[in-house]
């Protein structure tokens, strides 16, 4: 198989480091800064379903190897799941028989989103390095572990040397300052920060966010994850709150007084309305306010962005007691199925279908447009999700609305967009 090249050398001055930059160094063989090369350990490598045939392709044809350490491989069946034609449905079963034969794990349908999956079974934590098949393995970086998509190719050398190398991204510092007000939450701090950056605006760069004390882990996963979308390698959330109960955070991972950005920016909470991202770029984000009233198909709460029980908590409590529109579908899905079966525990999901939501099995859904939920031309959809792209979820001509949860749910009682102070909630 290839081989690494060696990593830059070491600098001889010792000068203050972002996040990505420590975490690699401590990862890796050297003292890095943002545009060297670093070559890490890499902890884990996620392979989702719909690369799962490329990246087995790759080991065995191309590398002829297997899996170094099969415990850091896992295998997720969520994009299509249940399969949906007969050759995913052969895709999926060539994935199970992959990890019967070399032990890597394999989470299966049903089981739910991967980075949600990774997250809940502790395959993703503070300093590790986490790569994935798939553009939001940003989305670590919610625990500071620094999560980054590649292809197939990288993916399978990651799994194949239990190694990876990659230029050291330089950084944007994001701070959060001021307190939230009620009704807005971690979704919409995330597409104001995506304005904010725009859409290639962090392209190939670490978003370090330093939010304190602030949000939950599933916020913090909310914000990582919607990094991408700035074209960003990784979105590393400064530890803090919850993170530091949940996880043993070493000291490393933190980012270090007089580190070097390439950028500075703050974003005033306290000033911030619900946001919506408008058709057909993530970067074009409005207050909802601005387009309240515009009719709506179908609204999707759901994915690696917003298919979390705190999610489905909002959707709910501005869900009870009310009906959706007739003229309009709600589906709900839950990110894994440890959130249906709380949402199942705790009464949320009973709420969800008395006001006429129609449940899917965890996992993707519509979100990428392959199956449960595929839009018509012409149709309006509101999503809890990260991408608005033309034909994302279905038709060229169907028009996606990205938003909270909370602002998803008030829609879909309205049949049109809506906030929750539009139907008495907040
Ligand atoms: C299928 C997968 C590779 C893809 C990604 O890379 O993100 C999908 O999850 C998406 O959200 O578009
Ligand atoms: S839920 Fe959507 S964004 Fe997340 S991994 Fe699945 S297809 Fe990609």
């Amino acid at each position: 198989m290839t081989t690494p090249p060696t990593a830059s050398p070491a600098p001889q001055t010792h000068k203050p480091q972002t996040m990505a930059e420590r975490i690699l160094s401590r990862r890796g063989n050297g003292t890095f800064y943002a545009g060297m090369l670093a070559v890490v350990e890499v902890d884990q490598v996620m392979v989702v379903d719909s690369i799962a045939q490329s990246f087995i392709e790759r080991m065995e044809r191309d590398l002829e190897s297997v899996p170094k350490y099969p415990e850091r491989v896992s295998i997720v069946i969520d994009h299509v799941a249940p399969a949906s034609t007969v050759s995913v449905a052969q895709a999926q079963k060539e994935a199970r028989e992959y990890a019967a034969k070399t032990g890597v794990r394999l989470f299966d349908v049903g089981r739910g989103i991967c980075h949600q999956v990774l997250m809940e079974e502790g395959l993703a934590r503070p300093g590790w390095i986490v790569l994935g098949s798939d553009s939001h393995s940003t989305t670590y970086g919610a625990v500071a572990a620094f999560g980054s998509g590649m292809g197939a190719t990288d993916i399978a050398l990651a799994a194949a040397s239990g190694k990876t190398w990659l230029r050291v991204p330089e950084s944007v510092k994001v701070t959060l300052t001021g307190e939230l007000t009620a009704g807005v939450g971690a979704k919409d701090v995330a597409l104001e920060m995506i304005a904010r950056l725009g859409a290639d605006g962090a392209t190939y760069q670490s978003v370090e966010i330093h939010a304190g004390d602030r949000f939950t882990r599933g916020e913090r996963m909310t914000l990582a994850n919607l990094c991408v979308e700035a074209g960003a390698k990784a979105g590393l959330v400064v530890p803090g709150g919850e993170i530091l109960t949940m996880y043993d955070v070493p000291e490393w991972v933190y980012p270090q007084e007089g580190a070097t950005y390439v950028r500075e920016l703050d974003i005033d909470l306290t000033a911030l309305r619900p946001r919506m991202s408008a058709p057909s770029e993530v970067d074009n984000v409005h207050d909802v306010a601005e387009l309240r009233g515009l009719k709506v198909d179908q609204v999707f709460i759901g994915t690696c962005t917003n298919g979390r029980l705190e999610d489905l908590h909002a959707a709910a409590d501005v869900l009870r007691g009310q009906r959706v529109d007739p003229t309009t579908r709600l589906l709900v899905i839950p990110a894994s199925s440890e959130v249906m079966e709380a949402a199942m525990a705790d009464g949320t999901l009973l709420t969800l279908i008395q006001a006429g939501a129609v449940l899917g099995t965890p996992g993707c859904g519509p979100c990428m447009g392959r199956h449960q939920g595929v839009l018509a031309p012409g149709e309006v959809c509101v999503s809890t999700s990260n991408r608005n792209f033309i034909g994302r979820m279905g038709d060229k001509d169907a028009k996606i609305y990205l938003a909270s949860p909370a602002v998803a749910a008030a829609t879909a009682i309205k049949g049109r967009i809506a906030l929750p102070e539009d139907i008495g909630a907040q």
